[in-house]
């Protein structure tokens, strides 16, 4: 942990951000940088004891930023920065009340992270843990192949008559990214549900760029609410950042009404679903399969864990934005955004806390 200079302004940065990015804080002469050099969550005494007199943090979304957190750190704290696009992690109206500006990370991973639902949303449909579970297991030579075995539904409709309806659950950057990747699949039909808060002459700007960006083949594009959400999807995307207003959404009464064939993917955060109702719905086959990023209360996510229990349950354990390419660029807007901040500069990515 390089310490030099008891007065210079302290900066915390709760991971290593690696060769390429760290020498952008440590090189600097002007402020002293206090590192949690394990690849694991920081110890939560350990921030609260470093935090102390800190100018600026930097953070990935496992670290709890509240009031006691930013009670630790005192009055000389200008800038939270995270390495992460979501900021359920931070109670952002505490930073708002202590003027503390917030740093965040859009845009560089949308690429990555719209990869990985459709991957999920293959993996689901075509049982992907089921059947590798097979092969893991040495149980392939026992296989009989048979016409049918191992079939799941498909999600190009080249070739099959079927059209797909994809829903989304939060309707961003990530989501649009999505959607662009399907369209080339076959998919005609895009539904979904939104923050009720953005306008609705934005909403209308926004759906007019993306019908006429996926002519002639993007048949329809169509807010919805959460019950046609649920009852129309083919494959549903929940794509939302999280918080109180998300809790659940996504629970036993909404997953009653999805489709016997449909397929959940959630790569936004995990407490938008209700785990126990998704095991269920597996279990009893309301829906298809899922593919799942994020789970609720991760990375406490042990062999127990009733989803792990459900075969056409895919878990990747929070990997959606971990492209080489991605988490460098992640790092650099975090440091980035760290130093304008702390040297009160325009961030590059910066969330206006007051108006959250
Ligand atoms: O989940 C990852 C992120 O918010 O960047």
């Amino acid at each position: 942990m390089p310490s030099s200079g008891a007065s210079k302004p302290k900066v915390v940065v709760c991971r290593d951000l690696g060769p390429d990015v760290m020498p952008l804080l440590t090189k600097r002469d002007d402020i002293e940088v206090v590192l949690w050099t394990e690849d694991r969550v920081s110890d939560r005494q350990w921030l609260l004891e470093n935090v102390k007199g800190a100018v600026g943090i930097v953070i990935v979304f496992s670290e709890l930023v509240d009031a006691e957190l930013l009670d630790a750190a005192g009055p000389n704290l200008k800038v939270v920065s995270t390495m992460s696009v979501g900021y359920e992690h931070i109670h952002v109206p505490e930073l708002a009340k202590r003027n503390i500006r917030l740093g965040y990370t859009p845009d560089v991973l949308t690429d990555a992270v719209a990869d990985i639902s459709v991957m999920l949303a293959l993996m689901a449909g075509r049982n992907a843990n089921e059947t590798m579970g097979i092969v893991r297991e040495g149980l392939w030579p026992k296989f009989i192949w048979a016409p049918f075995a191992l079939c799941g539904p498909q999600l190009s409709t080249s070739g099959v008559s079927a059209s797909r309806t994809v829903g989304f659950l939060g309707f961003g950057r990530i989501s649009h990214a999505t959607l662009a990747r399907l369209i080339p699949f076959g998919v005609t039909d895009c539904i979904y549900s939104s923050n009720p808060n953005s306008s609705t002459s934005y909403k209308k700007e926004r759906d007019e760029k993306l019908l006429s960006q996926h002519q002639p083949q993007l048949k329809s594009l169509r807010a919805v609410d959460l019950d046609t959400l649920g009852r129309e999807s083919d494959v549903l995307f929940i794509l939302a950042p999280g918080g109180p207003k998300t809790r659940h959404l996504v629970n036993e009464d909404f997953l009653r009404k999805m489709k016997k064939h449909s397929v959940l993917v959630n790569a936004g955060r995990g407490t938008v679903v209700d785990s126990d109702a998704l095991a269920k719905a597996l279990r009893e086959k309301w829906i298809w399969g899922a593919g799942i990023d994020v789970v609720e209360g991760e990375p406490n996510v042990g062999k127990d864990h009733p989803l792990l229990k459900e075969p056409r349950c895919n878990i990747l354990p929070h990997i959606g934005s971990a492209s080489f390419e991605t988490r460098l660029a992640m790092a650099t807007l975090a440091v980035d955004n760290c130093l304008a901040g702390i040297t009160e500069q325009e961030m590059p990515a910066e969330l206006d806390v007051k108006a959250l």
